[in-house]
């Protein structure tokens, strides 16, 4: 589509009064060359019949920066043709009929520094109720070194909290307390005991753990550390438990955190819907307080999942590891929640590399320069078990947590017993690789094995080795090998 050449008016007739189509305001600028500063967004436009796609990624330009329905004179009074987002590209979507992948750059002046409620309120703002439109997906984001650098990035990062965790080598063993809701603080500080004590390094509260009538925050808390200390000492390692701090207000969420802070935990949880600002607080509260912050992404995929709507969890991923969160929900692959392999790839590299190459296959449609922000540890959580630790490791890799919530708690021998099964499997399939054996194809091999001197994985290994989730995935790349969709 880019044989279109420009048809900006320009002179006197562009600011007579009356209504203008975008691509003749300057929102459509196919010569447009990107500056290394410039923020570039990607999104799938799918036009309503009959709108053409030109004018339709002109519009979102338009009225994701500077534009309205109307010619309005006091452009004139602006720099208008510097704030004016620029359409540059429209690439049909490969295989997709009617959907279209829209580059549109945007001068870095139209940004707040360090914000992602600034940004993303022009970026997702008003753009996604577009009539013209059917349906609108921000698929990905290049973010300039300039911007990049004026965000604060993960308080601690994988290597201090390895560090302060002193866990080398290996994936982090994790577990969220189940059932969900309902247990008394007692009762939940037994459980969170229980898996630490039986070789998991963290256990961790559920998203939608607050403060209710079961179980009141504080109650929570208490009994959470006194397990912690309890199971430390016992198994002579540094464990930790995720206390959830969100809340209804900052000043409850600062009370929440100073309290965990207090009785010494090393990790406070915060969930996505709190909002970004609530997000960006809090990160920096845990870097002036030397505290790792896991974030859940509750609610993601209420925008995140459908292919043609929406904002993708790559573009979240990038958003939270300026927001400076250390801990993400990124898709387990295997697990029960949605997360095509490639997909999921993609989200990873976002989280742990310096810098990231395009990758296409993966969905990632720009290189990214982090600029020295620390990495984000990546989650993997979600119906997976002891029993899909080769597939884990050859997916997820080593820099990575992964937590296994009914897949501790739900064992036969119990909660102990459980996260034994899971540590075993984990050491054992380290071993493996470590010694150069091709661990994903003898895996099961493996843990049977492993299983012959550890009942708690055998039993494990029993109890779930039917255990799959094979649907098909919503959300995948849209790549053709052949089609140049570079910049
Ligand atoms: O409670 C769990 C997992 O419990 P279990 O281990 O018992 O399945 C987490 O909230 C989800 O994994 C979140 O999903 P995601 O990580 O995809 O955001
Ligand atoms: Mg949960």
């Amino acid at each position: 589509m880019n044989e279109h050449a420009s048809i900006t008016i320009r002179g006197k007739d562009r600011y007579k009064s009356g209504v203008m189509e975008y691509k003749k305001m300057g929102y459509w600028e196919p010569d447009y060359v990107p500056k290394d500063t410039d923020i570039i967004a990607l999104f799938r436009v799918t036009p309503q019949d009959g709108v053409d796609p030109i004018e339709a990624s002109a519009a979102v330009a338009g009225e994701s920066s500077t534009a309205t329905w109307t010619v309005v004179w006091t452009d004139r009074l602006t720099a208008a043709e510097k704030y004016r987002a620029k359409c540059f590209r429209v690439d049909p979507v490969p295989n997709s009929p009617g959907q279209y992948f829209a580059y549109i750059a945007y001068d870095l002046d139209l940004f707040e520094n360090g914000s992602i409620a600034n940004l993303s309120a022009s970026i997702i703002g008003n753009v996604f109720g577009f009539k013209p439109l059917k349906a609108l997906r921000l698929e990905d984001m290049r973010l300039p070194v300039a911007y990049v650098k004026t965000f604060q990035g993960p308080a601690t990062g994988i290597v201090v909290e390895r560090e302060r965790m002193d866990k080398f080598g290996r994936p982090l063993l994790g577990a969220t307390v189940k059932p969900k809701l309902g247990l008394s603080g007692r009762n939940y500080g037994r459980v969170v005991y229980e898996a630490l004590k039986g070789g998991l390094d963290f256990t961790k509260d559920d998203e939608n753990i607050n403060s209710q009538p079961f179980m009141h925050w504080r109650e929570r808390f208490l009994y959470c550390m006194e397990a912690v200390n309890k199971a430390q000492a016992a198994a002579g390692e540094i464990k930790g438990t995720y206390l959830n701090v969100t809340a209804g207000t900052m000043e409850d969420m600062y009370e929440r955190a100073e309290f965990a802070k207090q009785l010494g935990s090393v990790i406070i949880m915060i969930d996505l819907v709190i909002g970004y600002t609530a997000i960006q607080s809090m990160a920096k509260w845990a870097r002036k307080n030397d505290m790792i912050l896991h974030l859940h992404r509750a609610g993601h995929s209420t925008y995140t999942r459908q292919r043609n709507h929406g904002v993708s969890f790559r573009v979240i991923a990038k958003w939270m590891r300026l927001a400076g969160v250390d801990h993400i929900h990124a898709g387990t692959v295997v697990g029960k929640l949605e997360g095509d392999p490639a997909t999921t790839r993609g989200y990873y590299d976002i989280c742990r590399e310096d810098y990231n190459p395009m990758r296409l296959e993966h969905g990632v449609f720009f290189e990214q320069n982090w600029a020295s922000l620390n990495k984000m540890m990546p989650v993997a959580s979600g119906g997976i078990h002891a029993g899909q630790m080769h597939q884990l490791l050859d997916h997820l890799g080593e820099d990575v947590i992964l937590q296994f919530g009914g897949g501790t708690i739900g064992h036969p021998m119990g909660i102990q017993a459980g996260a034994t099964a899971n540590r075993v499997a984990l050491e054992a399939m380290i071993l493996a690789r470590n010694e150069g054996r091709d661990y994903l194809h003898e895996g099961e091999e493996i843990l049977a094995k492993a299983a012959m001197t550890c009942t708690p994985l055998k039993a494990a290994l029993e109890t779930w080795k039917n255990v799959t989730f094979n649907y098909e995935s919503t959300d995948m790349p849209d790549y053709a090998p052949t089609a140049s969709v570079s910049l």
